[in-house]
């Protein structure tokens, strides 16, 4: 019984599993959390990671790892391969300037909106690596001079667990690839042109695997001392290196590609042709897996690749369960009682309205937007209809993700809902009256941990196709559409 493991280093938490390869059994399991803010020591991810995987039992008796991670985060290292600064976040909207000028040089509107989309599948917005790059030169020239590399967090993670063993062996994938704003989904290769002209000179980049191929080993000595506490700040450019002895699978263990964290969810949940899986995490995301790539010149759907050799156009939110947690504190309760509340209410909060764009928004690109609170009155100044409206609106800008993705081509037969935020009952009742169709729920668990896993079954294992692992038992909830949601969501967001 050859065991694999999965990790997500995501937004908030670092989580690892460790499954059988040919069954996909859940053999163990650890989680740490992550720093907030949208800017974030890479050595936070680590530390998190090695917690994580001592809590899940360790690695030294898996054939393979996989590390699935938050996309678009800018991880910059110098000649030396330490950390230049601390990494901006695919939240990170400082950018957003940078985003404008490059679609600008592109000949702006509509010519460079196609431009890009054309170019690199989506069109650049704060989050995008590239963004990020075009930020730094101009910004921070001192740091900027002293970049040797960039790449992202999953990437990072991959080449630490490899023991850092200098720039050139930095790996990657085709997902992770696809979101940096300088590799094209079209033809499977970089922009060298494109990353120049963002940053003003070249530098290195990843080399880009395949779905199942060999990111490297696991160098046993960097996870043989469990870290003080996730968060701790930095421990030096290669982690400590206490030489604990790894148990059989010392020096074997395999290094999977890894990829962005919405494509080891794909691979998690096992979508295929028809499904569109919706993720309610930091991020809302809405995406579908195809048969070929997306270039929406809106820039609403970003023509992405998948994990699988195919691609993944994806719209993204800004705002999705931490509006849950934002109105769970404003109302002073948990987020099971705002769940509650927000059921006891009625569909449409009777008219109360939140546009939660609480952290700016992606999609639409409105980088500098607040949250605003629409149709209050006596009736619905109450603790129930603001916990609808947070539902509700959290809902329905995925909902108009939804609709983008569907006029790009994509087919909706089954919504598959995953994510931190599907565990609330509230969310999972209220979806199907918001999006006009039933929802499937999977068991509780983690799918982009359980992606990664998956993938690094596949390396382990061989084969054309990742093994088939069931994701058990989904639930269906169905109930009646209320257009009258959406259609005020409409009027309020303009
Ligand atoms: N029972 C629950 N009800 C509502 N939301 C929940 C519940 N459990 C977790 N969450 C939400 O899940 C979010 C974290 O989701 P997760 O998918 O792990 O995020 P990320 O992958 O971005 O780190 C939290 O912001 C929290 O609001
Ligand atoms: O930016 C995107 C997708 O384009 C986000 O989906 C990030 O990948 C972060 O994901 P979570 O941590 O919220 O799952």
């Amino acid at each position: 019984m050859p065991l694999v493991a999965g990790v997500d280093s995501s937004t908030q938490s670092c989580k690892v599993v460790v499954r059988d390869a040919e069954t996909g059994a859940l053999v163990r399991q650890g989680r740490a959390p992550h720093p907030p803010g949208t800017e974030v020591d890479p050595y936070a991810w680590w530390n998190a990671l090695r917690a994580a995987v001592a809590e899940a039992g360790g690695l030294a008796d898996v054939a393979a790892v996989s590390v699935g991670g938050q996309q678009h985060g800018m991880v910059c290292l110098d000649e030396a391969g330490e950390v230049v600064r601390p990494a901006l976040l695919w939240n990170d909207t400082r950018s957003a300037d940078a985003a404008r000028d490059l679609v600008e040089e592109a000949g702006g509107g509509e010519i460079g909106r196609r431009f890009w989309a054309d170019a690199t599948g989506a069109v650049p917005v704060a989050s995008f690596t590239a963004t990020k790059l075009r930020w730094l030169a101009r910004h921070e020239p001192a740091n900027a001079d002293r970049v040797a590399a960039v790449c992202l967090p999953h990437d990072w993670l991959t080449w630490k667990l490899a023991g850092a063993p200098g720039l050139a062996a930095l790996r990657t994938d085709r997902g992770d690839a696809s979101g940096t704003g300088y590799w094209s989904p079209h033809t499977g290769e970089y922009r060298f042109d494109l990353l120049e002209r963002a940053f003003g000179r070249r530098i290195r980049v990843p080399v880009v695997l395949g779905p199942a191929e060999v990111a490297g080993r696991l160098d046993p000595a960097v996870l043989g001392d469990v870290p003080p506490g996730p968060g701790s700040g930095a421990v030096g450019p290669s982690g400590p290196s206490a030489g604990a002895a790894d148990g059989p699978g010392a020096g074997g263990v395999l290094l999977g590609p890894g990829t962005g964290d919405n494509a080891a969810a794909a691979l998690g949940v096992g979508a295929g042709p028809g499904d569109v899986v919706v993720s309610i995490g930091t991020s809302g995301t809405v995406f579908a897996v195809a048969d070929t790539p997306a270039a929406d010149a809106t820039g609403a759907v970003a023509g992405f690749a998948d994990a699988g050799g195919r691609f993944l156009p994806l719209v993204a939110t800004l705002n999705a369960a931490r509006v849950l947690d934002a109105a769970a504190t404003l109302l002073g309760v948990d987020l099971d009682t705002l769940g509650e509340l927000a059921l006891s209410a009625p569909p449409g909060a009777d008219g109360l309205v939140l546009v939660p764009y609480l952290e700016g928004e992606r999609t639409p690109n409105r980088p500098d937007a607040t949250g605003t609170l629409h149709g209050l009155t006596l009736a619905t100044s109450n603790p129930a209809h603001l916990a609808r409206a947070a539902v509700e609106g959290l809902l329905c800008g995925l909902a108009d993700g939804l609709d983008a993705l569907l006029a790009q081509g994509a087919r909706a037969d089954r919504i598959i809902l995953v994510g931190g935020g599907a565990r609330s009952a509230a969310v999972r009742r209220i979806a199907p009256q918001v999006f006009g169709r039933p929802v499937v729920v999977p068991p509780p668990g983690e799918y982009v941990a359980d992606g990664a896993a998956r993938q690094a079954a596949w390396v382990a294992l061989g084969g054309d196709t990742p093994p088939d692992w069931s994701i058990g038992d989904t639930e269906e909830y169905t109930a009646t559409p209320v257009p009258t949601i959406r259609e005020r969501y409409a009027h309020a967001r303009g």
